[in-house]
């Protein structure tokens, strides 16, 4: 736990008074967020755009003022979880379901800041399941297909019930740990009509703090 705060904390330091910030989802983000509602008390004007539900709640309890992707034309910097980073920069993202926000608000943003605890940084992918967004019109189709190419497909399931994102679509959580060419399972997923978004996140951070017990690492990508 105290890797996750000192990361998420660490990487408010490189936010400016005046910049639109990008706020992660996730247990790692919320220490970003907490520490970004102090800056705001202090007198920072700055507007966030959220990735999730859950962080427009936290964000709204803090007194972060929080404005639309549609309305910015860029996002100054953004800082966000992972579930898994290799050695290349390549992530796995999506546990907590927020993907399809977090790509978008990643996509429009001039710096990313990845931050984790030492336990998501890996020599590969794969222990961790990667989520595929998908959308509820024929998911069962998606589903065999990405049988049939042996990912181990699994709807996720929240409470007994099939999780809904917040785009109300679907996850399957597929078995990525035989793939050694991320480049190609990311040009196959994004062919697959039905699936939205995938938590393939291919060397698109600038920066990743990672954080253990007493200090923390930062890593310019
Ligand atoms: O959908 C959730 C996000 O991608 C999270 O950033 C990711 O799951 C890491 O979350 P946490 O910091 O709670 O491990």
């Amino acid at each position: 736990m105290k890797g996750k705060q000192l990361a998420g904390e660490k990487a408010v330091e490189y936010i400016e008074d005046g910049m639109i910030v990008g706020l992660g989802t996730g247990s790692t983000a919320y220490y970003a967020i907490k520490k970004i509602g102090e800056l705001v008390k202090s007198g920072f004007k700055i507007k966030c755009v959220s990735t999730s539900t859950s962080t427009t709640e936290l964000a709204t309890t803090l007194g972060i003022e929080l404005v639309s992707l549609n309305d910015v034309e860029s996002i100054d910097i953004t800082i966000d979880g992972a579930d898994e980073i290799d050695k290349n920069n390549n992530a796995i993202k999506g546990g907590g379901g927020a993907l399809l926000f977090e790509k978008l608000v990643a996509t429009a943003s001039k710096k990313v800041i990845w931050v984790v605890d030492s336990s998501k940084m890996v020599t590969k992918l794969g222990d961790f399941l990667l989520p595929i967004e998908v959308i509820p019109f024929g998911a069962k189709h998606v589903y065999n297909t990405l049988e049939i190419n042996g990912y181990q497909p699994k709807f996720r399931y929240t409470n007994e019930m099939l999780y809904k994102t917040d785009s109300n679509n679907y996850i399957i959580d597929v078995n990525i740990s035989n793939v050694s060419n991320y480049l190609q399972l990311q040009e196959w997923l994004d062919s697959i009509t039905g699936i939205v978004e995938h938590g393939l996140f291919l060397g698109s951070a600038d920066m990743i703090v990672v954080g253990s017990e007493d200090s923390c690492d930062t890593l310019f990508v």
